[in-house]
């Protein structure tokens, strides 16, 4: 079994949930989500700037020591995150299980950014960035968006183009299907990569097996 995990990263309201979900039904025997926003602080721990906001936009304001321990949990044992609870036995020695970690700033944590076999960013305008987050659960307070959002966002993305590379941008105006086309053909061709390296390394060993059995049979036999 080999593990593939793949980083949905973007700006508020870029299509992250939508497009991780979506991938997820798209491998649903292999695949899990973990979702950063479950693992923001609790209101009081969220401390307030001069102007009154809550810093929800920084790393601060996420445990991000638990969302790094539920990554390790699914590491130490995949097949216990699928909808099976992992009893169904392993399907074949190619398997290759696959962690969809989503969320605004997991690129700019740098030991779950390490982690990452693939990258993808999603983008929008801040006309659109503005309109999307207009209708949020739950909502903002006035003058939230341009006193705190999206100034963090440009922040934020400063950070992770200064220390990430190998990131796809993807364009969150385009179609929630045309994205997610595009996506499930990347990673399903990174999973088709793995699966033939893997087979490769089953190749070697049975080649190596069968020369050592007929080496065997001619050194016993001559
Ligand atoms: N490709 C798309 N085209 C148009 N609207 C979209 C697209 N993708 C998502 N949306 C819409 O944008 C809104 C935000 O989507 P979503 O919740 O997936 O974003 P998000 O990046 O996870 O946001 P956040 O993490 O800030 O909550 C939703 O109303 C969703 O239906
Ligand atoms: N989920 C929350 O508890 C919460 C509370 C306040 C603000 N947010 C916003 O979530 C976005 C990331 O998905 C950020 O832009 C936060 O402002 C989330």
């Amino acid at each position: 079994m080999k593990t593939l995990v793949v980083g949905i990263g973007g700006m508020t309201n870029g299509g992250k949930s939508t497009l991780a979900t979506q991938l997820q039904q798209r491998l649903p025997h292999s695949s899990c989500i973990i979702a950063q926003d479950s693992f923001f602080k609790e209101d009081s721990l969220v401390p307030v700037d001069s102007s009154g906001f809550k810093q929800y936009d920084r790393l601060e304001a996420l445990h991000m020591d638990r969302m790094m321990e539920e990554v390790s949990s699914w590491q130490r044992d995949p097949r216990s995150f699928l909808p099976s609870g992992g009893t169904t036995p392993e399907r074949s020695h190619q398997e290759v299980l696959v962690l969809i970690v989503e969320g605004f700033l997991i690129f700019n944590y740098r030991p779950l950014n390490e982690l990452m076999n693939k990258r993808y960013f999603l983008e929008i305008p801040y006309d659109e960035c503005k309109k999307r987050r207009w209708v949020y659960t739950p909502p903002d307070p006035p003058g939230y968006f341009d006193g705190h959002v999206w100034p963090m966002y440009l922040e934020n993305r400063q950070e992770m183009e200064s220390m990430v590379q190998g990131i796809v941008l993807l364009d969150g105006l385009k179609s929630k299907a045309e994205l997610l086309g595009y996506v499930y053909d990347d990673v399903t061709t990174e999973i088709e990569n793995l699966r033939v390296s893997i087979g490769n390394v089953w190749d070697i060993f049975f080649s190596s097996y069968f020369v050592y059995v007929d080496m065997s049979y001619v050194l016993t036999n001559q």
